[in-house]
């Protein structure tokens, strides 16, 4: 009988407690939380700080033979922001309601993972008598909600990441609706879109041409044109959301102000606003500079633009990123398999519609999955109320037992590496 301060549940509170949101994520905190239950465990421990404040936690269980490629397990530290004002229960409580709804930020992106993979592994180590044949690493990394760039992309590739000599991870996905679990072979890569217009100023009862607002408010139906036609093909049942280019506005930036808001009778001489642009990693994105330019941004109407690129979306030869889910891919097979030993059912493999890290882990082709397991929850990542259900994280703990004796034990592809 396990205290009840101290169980799975209580864990993942504990941890969901610690505040890691955006924009001045706090990274000590929950690695120091994370070190005192890889002690707990006895797994070995390592900090590394590739940027000054955003260090990252290796933990590693040696396997029975360390010579064969290592299979890593990844998840990030960081959460994006919360409105505390719009939620039901406070973001950083991790109050637990009467049917067991955990609510927290970060329930279901990722701290679940984060705490699954190191529960698997007690119960495996202290239930199971079990030891892996290949080694397994854990890593915790900042900054995933900002692009990674100073976290996993500086990890992956790192001198210490090469000699882990990892042949597959496994990293987050996104929760699942139906009683099927979803994982994911490619992600769409980000794009941050700022269009910004200038135009002259003017008296705002003045009609003229080539204000800024003006011209800024015929790119935005450009783009939300373009925006239906790709949402067409998706409600035609023709694609997936992340098989088709998606454009979302995210801010619009304009106006003069004045103590009580906003002048009124100005029209402002500069507008702007920004889109959060995913490419699946079949898009050709020159496609969509040359709209930038030409349609949505274009210098005939007084238009500047600026694409924030996130990371990869071809490989080094060109090709789309994406990770095999057929027999060619035998870490594919092993992962099923360990899926339905346990009695769950798999979904068809799908391209992520958002984006992980495990775009870097690709780029470098090395296989690597995306995998959450959220069955029969409301997919709420970024959202209000994000929260996961006791019985499907304790659930999520054994699907991860077996996916992770099984990709331990699994000696094949031992002196090749796989390549995505
Ligand atoms: C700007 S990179 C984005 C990472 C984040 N996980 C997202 O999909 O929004
Ligand atoms: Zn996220
Ligand atoms: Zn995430």
């Amino acid at each position: 009988h396990q205290p009840k301060q101290d169980n799975p549940i209580t864990r993942f509170q504990q941890f969901l407690q610690i505040n890691t949101a955006h924009p001045n994520p706090n990274y000590y905190n929950p690695i120091s939380f994370l070190i005192t239950q890889a002690k707990s465990i006895g797994l070995t421990y390592r900090t590394l700080e590739f940027t000054p404040n955003k260090p990252l936690l290796l933990l590693s269980w040696p396997g029975s033979n360390p010579s064969i490629p290592s299979i890593l397990l990844n998840s990030h530290l960081d959460s994006v922001p919360a409105e505390p004002s719009k939620w039901s229960h406070p973001p950083f409580s991790a109050s637990i309601s009467a049917d067991g709804c955990i609510f927290a930020r970060g329930s279901q992106d990722d701290k679940s993972i984060s705490l699954q993979y190191l529960e698997a592994i007690r119960n495996l180590k202290f239930v199971s008598n079990f030891t892996p044949t290949r080694t397994l690493h854990i890593s915790y990394v900042p900054d995933e909600e900002i692009g990674g760039l100073d976290g996993a992309a500086k990890f992956f590739g790192s001198r210490e990441f090469e000699d882990l000599n990892v042949g597959f991870v496994l990293d987050e996905g996104q929760a699942s609706v139906s009683d099927e679990f979803r994982v994911f072979y490619a992600d769409r890569s980000p794009w941050g879109l700022i269009i910004r217009a200038k135009g002259g100023p003017g008296h705002g009862s003045r009609m003229f041409d080539n204000g800024a607002m003006e011209n800024l408010m015929k790119s935005v139906e450009a783009i939300s044109g373009f925006r239906e036609s790709r949402f067409d093909v998706v409600k035609a049942g023709q694609a997936a959301n992340s098989e088709v280019v998606s454009i979302n506005p995210v801010y619009i930036k304009a106006g003069i102000p004045s103590p009580t808001g906003f002048v009124m009778n100005m029209q402002p001489s500069e507008a702007e606003a920004g889109f959060d642009v995913r490419l699946p990693p079949t898009a050709d994105p020159e496609s969509i500079r040359k709209r930038i330019a030409e349609e949505w941004a274009p210098a005939t109407r007084n238009m500047t633009y600026e694409i924030i690129e996130k990371g990869p979306i071809k490989d080094h030869m060109g090709r789309p990123l994406m990770t095999a889910t057929n027999d060619s891919n035998p870490w594919w097979s092993v992962f099923k398999q360990a899926i339905t030993a346990i009695g769950g059912k798999l979904a068809k493999p799908e391209i992520l519609p958002s984006t992980t890290d495990a775009r870097f882990i690709r780029q470098l082709g090395i296989p690597a999955l995306g995998f959450s397991p959220m069955t029969n929850t409301p997919i709420l990542l970024h959202d209000h109320n994000e929260f996961l259900k006791d019985t499907v994280y304790l659930k999520g703990i054994e699907v991860y037992e077996s996916i992770i004796s099984s990709l331990s034990s699994f000696e094949g592809a031992s002196d090749k590496k796989v390549t995505v």
